[in-house]
């Protein structure tokens, strides 16, 4: 794994709040979290995809054009590896502090319990519950990280995360034949050492849930991310032309969001999606989110066949490894990380 910037101490106590990892949310001060009625959400179904319906494809298209996110009916995760997930999620989250901390993060890395990937003292915190591992490429795992307990946690992460993967392939190849791009392009800057990440999150209830932020307003860095909401309770929220809409995932479906590097590889043609994450009053709230980004060895910048003339690239090409290092030292702001990678 690469290794980060070493947090300043001002950020890491910020961040763990001392030694301890207790919830802390951050407040919003006036700003509200009210959101403005709902919106129609694109909803895309696998099967349909997968059997190659012309309508669906064009959907997809819209819904990454448009929207930067959808909802996708699953058909390929059997419900029993879902189930498996959430109830290993719940199961960790809920061992003792002493227990979970065996599993902190350690500086520099972002493997683990905890919050050391906030590297910024600008960067604010929103809570500390995050259960964050490496899962592809296989020999890039840091197993002391993944916990032994429920006891087939392991197992269950390692074949979940496998089977999120071949739908983000599946949608890949999809998304470039939509775009008429060969779809080996995007397979060639995932290689063999494409990157999976499973950021596992648990945010406590909270009184005074309208006043503060579960998760700041950002865009995921990645080329695709799949969330999971794992008990009812709903908080995810997207902005769509300045107004911020709540989801609410439809039985079985995953949530999908088009990050950073897509839009970057498409010229913007793609668009991320900004969201954040709300509170609620009484309930917790857990969710599982995998990231999906190309091999670190990529450039990130606009794919060859999405940009007519050079003169109509949107932005920079930049190393992967040093996109990621920025990303994680810079300021959850809405879209603003993704402003700074364009041309001058
Ligand atoms: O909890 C959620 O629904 C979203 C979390 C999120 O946006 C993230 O982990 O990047
Ligand atoms: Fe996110």
């Amino acid at each position: 794994m690469q290794s980060l910037p070493v947090p300043s101490v001002q950020a890491m106590v910020a961040a763990t709040g001392g030694t301890d990892v207790p919830p802390r949310y951050l407040r919003l001060g006036d700003e509200a979290v009210a959101t403005d009625g709902e919106a129609e959400i694109p909803v895309i179904d696998f099967q349909r995809l997968k059997l190659g319906h012309g309508e669906e494809m064009t959907l997809l298209h819209r819904a990454c054009q448009d929207w930067g996110f959808f909802q996708l009916i699953n058909h390929s995760v059997p419900e029993d590896l879902l189930e498996g997930m959430k109830s290993n999620v719940k199961g960790f989250f809920e061992l003792p502090a002493e227990t979970k901390k065996q599993f902190a993060q350690e500086r520099g890395q972002l493997d683990g319990y905890g919050q050391l990937f906030v590297v910024s003292d600008d960067q604010q915190l929103d809570w500390a519950d995050i259960l964050f591992l490496n899962t592809q490429p296989v020999q890039e795992r840091n197993i002391r990280f993944w916990p032994d307990q429920p006891p087939d946690f392991r197992s269950t992460l390692d074949k979940y995360s496998a089977a999120v993967k071949s739908i983000v392939d599946f949608l890949l190849v999809a998304m470039s034949n939509n775009l008429g791009v060969d779809p080996e392009v995007i397979a060639d800057k995932c290689g063999t050492d494409g990157i999976q990440a499973v950021r596992m999150n648990y945010y406590p209830p909270c009184v005074q849930a309208d006043k503060v932020i579960g998760f700041s307003p950002h865009s995921d860095s990645d080329l695709l991310t799949l969330v999971l909401q794992v008990n009812e309770v709903d908080g995810l929220q997207i902005k769509r032309n300045g107004t911020w809409f709540p989801v609410r995932p439809l039985d079985g479906a995953f949530i999908v969001n088009v990050g950073d590097i897509l839009q970057i590889f498409t010229n913007g043609r793609y668009k991320s999606v900004e969201h954040r994450a709300v509170v609620n009053t009484k309930k917790e709230r857990l969710s599982v989110v995998a990231f999906h980004s190309p091999s670190i060895h990529a450039i990130i910048g606009p794919l060859r066949e999405m940009v007519a003339h050079e003169d109509d690239a949107v932005y920079k090409n930049i190393d992967h490894d040093e996109f990621m290092k920025l990303f994680f030292s810079a300021k959850l702001d809405g879209k603003s990380f993704l402003d700074r990678m364009k041309r001058l």
